[in-house]
């Protein structure tokens, strides 16, 4: 298993490179939108990939060899910037805001166009990653089982997700959660979640952000 990576950079600097990708990402996720929606003419949609083909042969002039890794910083912030849920490199994430609430962790989201499963409805899978994700995080643990009700369908827009450790029995724990819009509850989720035996590293190269 890749293991979590240790980069050795203050809170000031993690501050500055969040400042630096979030707008791009934010533009890209908005690209993605912009893609799926548009009726453009064929010719214009031609002229717009060809911007796009160069803005990313730009971006690529300099990259990583492989993922982005999970990063962690000496007083233990996380920089999980390639995760599909959460992460702020990822404009495939919404991005899902992760928050704690007593014992329990809730995120408030909007899902646009780019999650539409059924018509007008959050595709399936979306709802799960969304709700592996928030599991995961309240017990800081691999997914073993996860078990999913979809009780009604998931309107595009608004939802509130929660989650929350009931019970811890070793390196296992469950955890429960929900996704709801407006009318309440539409997805329940329980799962086992294994604690798993993993150590940090030093940083294995010398990359520097921009
Ligand atoms: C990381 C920080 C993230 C922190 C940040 C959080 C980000 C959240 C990310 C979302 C979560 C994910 O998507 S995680 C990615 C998706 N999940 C995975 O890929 C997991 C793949 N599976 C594995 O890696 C492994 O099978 C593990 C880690 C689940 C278990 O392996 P292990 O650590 O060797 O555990 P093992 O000794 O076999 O078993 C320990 C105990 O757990 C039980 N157990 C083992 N597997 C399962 C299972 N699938 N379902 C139920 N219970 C199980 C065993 O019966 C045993 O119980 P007993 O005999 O002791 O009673």
């Amino acid at each position: 298993m890749r293991q979590f990576v240790f980069e050795d950079i203050t809170s000031e600097e993690v501050a500055r490179r969040t400042g630096v990708y979030t707008p791009l990402t934010d533009s890209v996720r908005q690209l993605l939108d912009a893609a799926i929606r548009t009726e453009v003419d064929p010719d214009t949609i031609r002229a717009a990939g060809e911007l796009i083909d160069r803005a990313t042969a730009m971006l690529r002039s300099a990259q990583t060899d492989g993922p982005h890794g999970v990063r962690y910083t000496a007083d233990g912030t996380g920089m999980p910037w390639g995760n599909p849920a959460i992460g702020i490199r990822n404009a495939i994430a919404p991005p899902m805001v992760v928050t704690r609430d007593g014992d329990r962790l809730v995120a408030d989201v909007v899902l646009g166009a780019a999650y539409e499963g059924p018509p007008g409805l959050v595709h399936g899978g979306i709802c799960a990653l969304l709700l592996d994700h928030i599991l995961g995080e309240a017990a800081s643990a691999m997914t073993g089982t996860l078990t999913l009700r979809y009780q009604r369908a998931t309107p595009l827009g608004a939802v509130h997700l929660e989650a929350e450790v009931v019970a811890t029995a070793g390196r296992k724990l469950t955890v429960r959660g929900s996704m709801s819009d407006a009318d309440g509850i539409t997805v329940t989720a329980e799962g086992i979640f294994i604690a798993p035996r993993l150590t940090m590293t030093e940083r294995p190269d010398d990359r520097e952000g921009p």
